[in-house]
Formats: structure tokens, C-alpha cells, sequence
């Protein structure tokens, strides 16, 4: 497991690209084969990628760097497949999950693990956990089963829909909120006008993205902004005092998860644009 220390504002101020991207952006999470984990100090998520090929994999971590006798003793997890069709088993109980679907997995399971349904189409599993404190039931939702928001017009650039699969009127978590957001053909900004969030922190993986398209991801204080250049199949790691927002060289999908003192979707403190710099 790799991990990534919470950066101040402040000290974020004076970093190169370089640095920029190695405190920020996490490039590779789906290698065939392997599951990939990234632990972040913000808000202690655990970031991850499982590209099950012929074998299933499980979800392990060295446990001593949680301090937990199993994965999820004191986590929870959201999982969203972002490849060909697969199954998830956690505790013996298997879920299907087709491109799009969201399983979420309650505090105390003990056993889980990834499979694909075909090794030369497999599954592509994008995993975010948070640390938590009760126990709440594990749930699927697919895409349909979503609450969906349509927000933005074509004159900005920005119609898109984001749907809302772990949150307070969805599916229940001790405090993972997470959704999708899908942009429509043409159009490439997402969330802008900005925000941050002062009561939590977000993480943002790209993807359906062509292979030689990028996503401008905005980021830093509103008066001291900063871009990262992310790649199809990118995570980006977003503090609560950064905004994150993207522009793309073509419309793209991303999932977007939080962590922190609520669940409170519109919780945002909005960013007037003439104070942007
Ligand atoms: O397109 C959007 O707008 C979003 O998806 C909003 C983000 O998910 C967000 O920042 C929620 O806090
Ligand atoms: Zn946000």
C-alpha cells in the first residue's frame, strides 16, 4: 500500500508540477491481476483498483498498517465497476456487478474478494473506503437504481447528470457519500461555478476517457489555484480547502466520493467566480 500525507494549503502553494502530482494525483490503480491501495492521511481513505483477470482476488492489506485484525473491522467501502462484468463475494454472498453498478460494504465483513466474468473483458473495480464506526448493510444499486440530477446547460458547456448512490436518501453509510457524474457529448466543465468544502474532503477518479484525452482538474485555494493534467483511469485526492473541478479535451465520467462531518450533498461553500485567481 502506498501512502500520501495530508499537504497544507500553505506549503501546497509552492509546489512544482512534480510534487504537485505526487501529493495529489494517484496515476496507476488497475493493473491485471493486482489490487492496488493507496492510503491517504486525508480524511484516511483508502483508495484502490482490482482488475481480477483469471483468478479472483481478495481484499487484503498488510494488516499491521491499520492497526485492524481484517480490512474492513473498523471501514467501510464503496466498490463501482468501471469494466466488463464481474462478481463481488463478501462473506459468501456473491453480487453481480455490470459496468456501472455500485456495491457498498458494511463495517465487519470479513472476507471479500474480486472476480471477473471474463478474463479478456474483465472487471475494472474502483474501491474507496472511509473509517467507520457503526455497522450499516450491504447494498448494490446499478446505475438505474441512482437518484439522478441533471444540472448545467449546453451553452456552458457543463449538462451533465450526477447520480447519487451512497448518500442520505440512498444508499446508508456511517460516512461515505459517493455518485457518478456523467458529462453529455460536448461538453467538458464539471462543477463550475467551484467549491470547497469546508466540513470534508473529496476523491475524484476520471475515466471513459480516450486513451490520448485529458481532464484539466482545477485545484488549490479559490485565489491560488493550481491544475493537475489527469488521465483516463486517474484518482485525484482533493482537501477540504482545494475546489476541484475539471475541463476536458472531450466529455468524460467520474465518481466522486466524501468523507467527513456530513452527509450533506449541498453542504458546499460556493466560490463567486470573480473571486477565483
Ligand atoms: O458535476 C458536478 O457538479 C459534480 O459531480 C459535483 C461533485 O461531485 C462535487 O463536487 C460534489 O461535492
Ligand atoms: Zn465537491
Amino acid at each position: 500500500m502506498e501512502f500520501r500525507q495530508a499537504a497544507t494549503a500553505e506549503a501546497s502553494k509552492s509546489y512544482d508540477t512534480e510534487k504537485l502530482r505526487k501529493e495529489y494525483l494517484v496515476e496507476s490503480l488497475f493493473v491485471p491481476g493486482e489490487l492496488k491501495l493507496v492510503y491517504s492521511h486525508v480524511d484516511r481513505y483508502i483508495i484502490g483498483g482490482v482488475v481480477p483477470t483469471n483468478a479472483a482476488v481478495a481484499l487484503e492489506v498488510d494488516l499491521k498498517l491499520i492497526g485492524a485484525n481484517s480490512f474492513l473491522e473498523r471501514r467501510e467501502i464503496g466498490i463501482v465497476n468501471i469494466g466488463g462484468a464481474g462478481t463481488v463475494t463478501a462473506d459468501g454472498v456473491d453480487y453481480a456487478m455490470d459496468a456501472k453498478d455500485c456495491l457498498y460494504i458494511g463495517r465487519g465483513t470479513q472476507a471479500v474478494s474480486f472476480a471477473s466474468a471474463d478474463a479478456s473483458n474483465p472487471a475494472r473495480y474502483y474501491l474507496i473506503s472511509a473509517p467507520a464506526h457503526m455497522t450499516y448493510p450491504t447494498v448494490k444499486a446499478a446505475l438505474s437504481e441512482a437518484t439522478p440530477q441533471h444540472l448545467g446547460s449546453i451553452a456552458n458547456s457543463n449538462e451533465r447528470t450526477i447520480y447519487k448512490y451512497i448518500h442520505a436518501d440512498g444508499i446508508q453509510s456511517c460516512q461515505l457519500v459517493l455518485g457518478m457524474t456523467l458529462l453529455k457529448p460536448g461538453n467538458m466543465w464539471n462543477t463550475m461555478p467551484s467549491h470547497t468544502h469546508e466540513r470534508r474532503s473529496e476523491v475524484y477518479l476520471y475515466f471513459d476517457m480516450p486513451e490520448d484525452g485529458v481532464v484539466f482538474h482545477m485545484m488549490g485555494e479559490p485565489t491560488e489555484t493550481r491544475h493537475l493534467v489527469v488521465r483516463n483511469e486517474q484518482a485525484v485526492i482533493s482537501p477540504s480547502w482545494s475546489i476541484h473541478s475539471g475541463v476536458g479535451t472531450s466529455n468524460y465520467t467520474f465518481i466522486w466520493a466524501m468523507a467527513g462531518e456530513n452527509q450533506s450533498f449541498s453542504d458546499m461553500d460556493m466560490i463567486p467566480m470573480k473571486a477565483l485567481r
